[in-house]
């Protein structure tokens, strides 16, 4: 008998078991809608201006291949900290943001899910919007906590659900974890305002919360780094001692080069010394230390002011396409085919994704007939839309719904 007989055969992925379906089928008018991972106009792969540029200055620099300390280069998760908490953040001025380099924004959730199994001493329970980014349950079931859900969507607006939204946190264990996605909500792309985001910092000191940021796309929703830290930065003005998770993967187009960092807040820069010698014992035994060449990268540009701005420029750039193609969309359905239904949301919605509202039938029908390729609960990486397929995928839409 093998040793291996009784491993049964698991599901794929679902989201990026999509992209595995997408490169089986054949036919040329395929279309990838699955994976949130941007695409130019003609469909391809972006690899930002910034980022060659900052290649070709690390290439005649010669750097080594030596091994990076367990947390990381230390020049770019200080430039990584800074980007996300602004250059007026009381901890981060103080010395009392502890930041360790990670596996990109997987990593940091990992990192973050494990250092709080272990030391977070008031809860093991962490709650996750209805829905959330589907690799969050598995991340947070796998380093020891329990997960629970609170109302984010609501299916009728297609919009927040924020009254369900502070009544969930209102009613959870006071000192409970709760993740909210700093900016582009995945797989919704709806994100309380400003003021919403107010209100929910309120619910979270009263409650005593502990607010765990996924901030995988600084920049990407609104085309403003700044804009899109608003809610990791106005909680820590509140006074909150917030966990952060970051990734370059989108923002910078680093996605396989595994870019990100995680942070906590701390009291002060003794208590920061001592979090981060446990970060490492958390780590060293779980990959070491982490890839080197993103993260000089990712260095070079947020260490170089021209090279900075240049990225800004790149991925305002980019947020501007997916701006664009929502718009455009919108109108192929309203105004050319008048689809049935309301499709509003397309617009109003922000970041990489789209929330179709496309059910499960739907999408499986559009994947057999008309090769377009989705994750099936109707979300649309609109990154994945171009001048040349955005016609032919709303017609497909049109005759899914109709
Ligand atoms: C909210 C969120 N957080 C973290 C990540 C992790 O990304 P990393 O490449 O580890 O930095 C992703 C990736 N989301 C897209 C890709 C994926 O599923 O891995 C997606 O939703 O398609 C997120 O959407």
């Amino acid at each position: 008998l093998s040793t291996w007989s009784a491993v049964p055969a698991g599901p794929p992925d679902p989201i990026l078991g999509v992209t595995e379906a997408f490169k089986a089928d054949k036919d040329p008018r395929k279309i990838n809608l699955g994976v949130g991972a941007y695409r130019d106009d003609n469909g391809k792969p972006y690899i930002l201006g910034s980022v060659k540029k900052a290649e070709e200055i690390l290439a005649a620099s010669k750097p080594d291949k030596e091994y990076l300390p367990i947390t990381g280069l230390p020049e770019f998760t200080k430039r990584a900290a800074l980007l996300a908490y602004g250059a007026d953040s009381a901890p981060l001025t103080q010395g009392a943001v502890a930041v360790t380099q990670s596996i990109s924004g997987t990593g940091a959730l990992r990192i973050g899910g494990a250092f709080l199994a272990r030391h977070y001493p008031h809860s093991k329970i962490i709650y996750l919007p209805v829905p959330s980014w589907g690799n969050h349950t598995p991340i947070f079931r796998d380093s020891g906590l329990e997960v629970r859900g609170y109302r984010y969507f609501d299916k009728k607006t297609v919009g927040l659900d924020f009254e369900g939204l502070k009544a969930d946190l209102q009613a959870a264990p006071e000192q409970s974890i709760v993740l909210l996605h700093a900016c582009a909500h995945n797989p919704t792309g709806v994100d309380p305002t400003q003021e919403q985001w107010a209100q929910i910092s309120d619910i979270v000191k009263e409650r005593k919360l502990f607010p765990f940021f996924d901030m995988a796309y600084q920049g990407f929703a609104s085309g403003s780094t700044t804009r899109d830290a608003f809610a990791v930065r106005h909680f820590v003005t509140q006074g909150h001692q917030i966990a952060l998770a970051q990734s370059f993967a989108k923002n910078m187009g680093l996605y396989g080069e595994r870019v990100g960092a995680f942070s906590l807040v701390t009291a002060d820069p003794a208590e920061k010394a001592r979090v981060d010698s446990q970060l490492k014992i958390v780590i060293r035994p779980m990959y070491s230390n982490p890839p080197l060449h993103g993260a000089l990268i990712a260095n070079t540009i947020l260490g170089d002011t021209a090279l900075y701005s240049q990225w800004e420029g790149e991925v305002k750039g980019m947020a501007d396409r997916i701006i664009s193609m929502r718009e455009k969309l919108y109108g192929l359905l309203t105004h050319d085919l008048k689809t049935p239904g309301e499709w509003g949301h397309i617009k109003s919605q922000i970041g990489m994704f789209s929330f179709t509202g496309l059910g499960p039938e739907q999408t499986k029908r559009l994947a057999e007939k008309a090769h377009v390729y989705m994750t099936a609960d109707g979300r649309i990486s609109m990154a994945g839309l171009n001048a040349g397929n955005i016609e032919y995928f709303a017609q497909s839409v049109d005759a899914a719904v109709k």
